[in-house]
């Protein structure tokens, strides 16, 4: 097993904050170590040399990667909507659409990514509009099932926010049904989950309408 490098082990040692709310500790010495001895092996018994030049750091790398991969489990999304709700006398649907996913089948561990389109109608309070990617994030980097992750969403906005209704569609390409398995290359997986007033067939619609719109 490959020494880790001085500047890994600094970069290991370094607790980063997000945003003051919320400890990460990103990479995490013990786990990057114990996670990397594994892919040594594994890469030995994938037929591979793992002590050539250019698998040297491999173990390690891939540790990082999928420690980052699943950082989510250390964040707290109803926290992160807690530190940006402001009370606002609005009570018309907010759409955030075409929020970036990138996360990971629980079945795999290949990656599934796409976009989430999300909507709330406030009931006396608004949130901040950066937050609602960023509960997103903190579902979607997790060893996930996509209609998991959807509930987990509108669940979270829902019982943290407590609007008039919550609406969530997220649209997904899954690797291992591309790269592997099925291997189709252009199918796209769509979920959704809706609250409240989303429930109304009309109010639905409207959210469908405005996250099929074009801005130009
Ligand atoms: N419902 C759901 N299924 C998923 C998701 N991600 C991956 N899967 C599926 O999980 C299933 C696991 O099925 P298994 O038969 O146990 O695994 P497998 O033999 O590798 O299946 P194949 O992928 O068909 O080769 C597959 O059908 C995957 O397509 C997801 O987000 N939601
Ligand atoms: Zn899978």
């Amino acid at each position: 097993m490959t020494q880790l490098s001085d500047k890994i082990l600094n970069d290991i040692s370094e607790e980063s904050e997000f945003e003051g709310y919320v400890k990460i500790d990103r990479y995490n010495s013990e786990k990057i170590e114990s996670i990397a001895a594994h892919y040594h092996d594994i890469l030995g018994k994938l037929g591979e040399d793992p002590s050539r030049e250019g698998l040297l750091k491999t173990p390690e790398r891939v540790a990082k990667s999928l420690q980052f991969l699943t950082h989510g489990y250390d964040m707290k999304p109803a926290e992160i909507l807690k530190s940006a709700m402001f009370k606002e006398d609005y009570s018309q649907m907010v759409v955030v659409k075409d929020i970036e996913v990138y996360s990971m089948c629980e079945h795999h561990m290949l990656p599934f990514f796409g976009k989430a389109h999300i909507a709330y109608i406030p009931n006396g309070h608004i949130v901040g509009l950066s937050k609602i990617p960023r509960v997103v994030d903190a579902f979607a980097r997790r060893l996930q099932v996509q209609e998991r992750l959807t509930n987990e969403i509108r669940d979270c906005i829902q019982d943290t926010l407590k609007p008039a209704g919550v609406a969530v569609v997220i649209e997904c390409k899954h690797l291992c049904m591309a790269m592997r398995g099925a291997q189709k290359q252009n199918s796209v997986t769509t979920t959704s989950a809706f609250t409240g007033e989303f429930v109304n067939e009309k109010t639905r619609a409207e959210f469908l309408r405005l996250i099929t719109a074009s801005l130009d």
